[in-house]
């Protein structure tokens, strides 16, 4: 089943056409990779899914409750309420916030109390506080970070950043997790780790994954389905295998590499 419909869609900056007429379909429990060269319009298009920016023209729809709805130029926030969750090419952490802090403020849109209950400390009051520390750090065992809660995102090591991200997004309970370059940086062995901790996820929350990446061992390992973008325009789809041996693919990002 389809949880995301992407047809015709188009983003112009000025003369530039950074998406051009891009058709794609995510469907329920899928991990899909979004790679291509780099300026190819890769973050443009999960800017355009997730509210950063409007569409030119084209459409985007979300499966909600088995009825496909338009969502395109919706607001970031808004988009994040119906379920759409992302990490950043560069990390967005609140710096000098504590780790498991940093998870819980990501949580804020399911905190069900009032704020009278917050200003007169009513019992509810502290029943969703311990409840929301309770799933912030279960999140932050999910990602191995469990044992750094306590400190400050900024001394965390660039690896372990990336992981607290992944985290918070998880934090506001999607149904989709858009992840943009989550191994960049990463020494091999992280990228590993990192690769086995997306596929986990993706099973452990039910979860369809989309991702940008140039490390290619993550996305050949995981990636059920690849879209290739190249100036702005798909130029393949496809399973790895076919990824990997399609000769407009190599000519245009992958070389001979693979
Ligand atoms: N806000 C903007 N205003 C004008 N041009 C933009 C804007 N954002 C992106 N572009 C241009 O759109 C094109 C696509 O950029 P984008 O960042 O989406 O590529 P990308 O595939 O994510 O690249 P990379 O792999 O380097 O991150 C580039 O030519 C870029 O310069």
């Amino acid at each position: 089943m389809n949880v995301l419909k992407v047809s015709g869609l188009t983003k112009n900056f000025g003369g530039l056409c950074a998406v051009s007429n891009v058709n794609m379909e995510l469907n329920e429990r899928e991990l899909i990779g979004l790679i291509g060269p780099n300026g190819a319009g890769k973050t443009t298009l999960f800017n355009l899914l997730t509210g950063v920016y409007e569409p030119s023209s084209g459409k985007i729809e979300l499966n909600v409750d088995g009825n496909m709805k338009s969502i395109g130029g919706l607001k970031p926030y808004v988009v994040t309420a119906m379920g759409l969750a992302r990490t950043f090419q560069n990390i967005r952490l609140f710096k000098s916030q504590s780790v498991l802090d940093n998870v819980k403020i990501a949580m804020h849109k399911n905190i069900k109390y009032g704020t009278a209950a917050a200003i007169l400390r009513l019992p509810k009051f502290y029943a969703e506080e311990e409840r929301v520390q309770r799933e912030a750090e279960e999140l932050l065992k999910v990602v191995h970070l469990y044992d750094k809660k306590d400190e400050l995102a900024k001394n965390l090591p660039y690896g372990e950043q990336r992981r607290l991200e992944i985290a918070r997004a998880l934090a506001t309970s999607p149904k989709i997790l858009f992840l943009d370059e989550p191994a960049a940086g990463m020494n091999p062995q992280e990228t590993a780790e990192l690769t086995e901790l997306i596929h986990k996820i993706k099973e452990d929350f039910n979860l369809t994954v989309i991702l940008i990446e140039h490390d290619m061992s993550l996305v050949m390992t995981i990636c059920e389905r690849i879209y290739v973008l190249d100036y702005g325009k798909l130029i393949a789809h496809g399973n790895p295998e076919e990824i990997k041996n399609n000769p407009r693919v190599i000519e245009a990002y992958l070389g001979e590499e693979i």
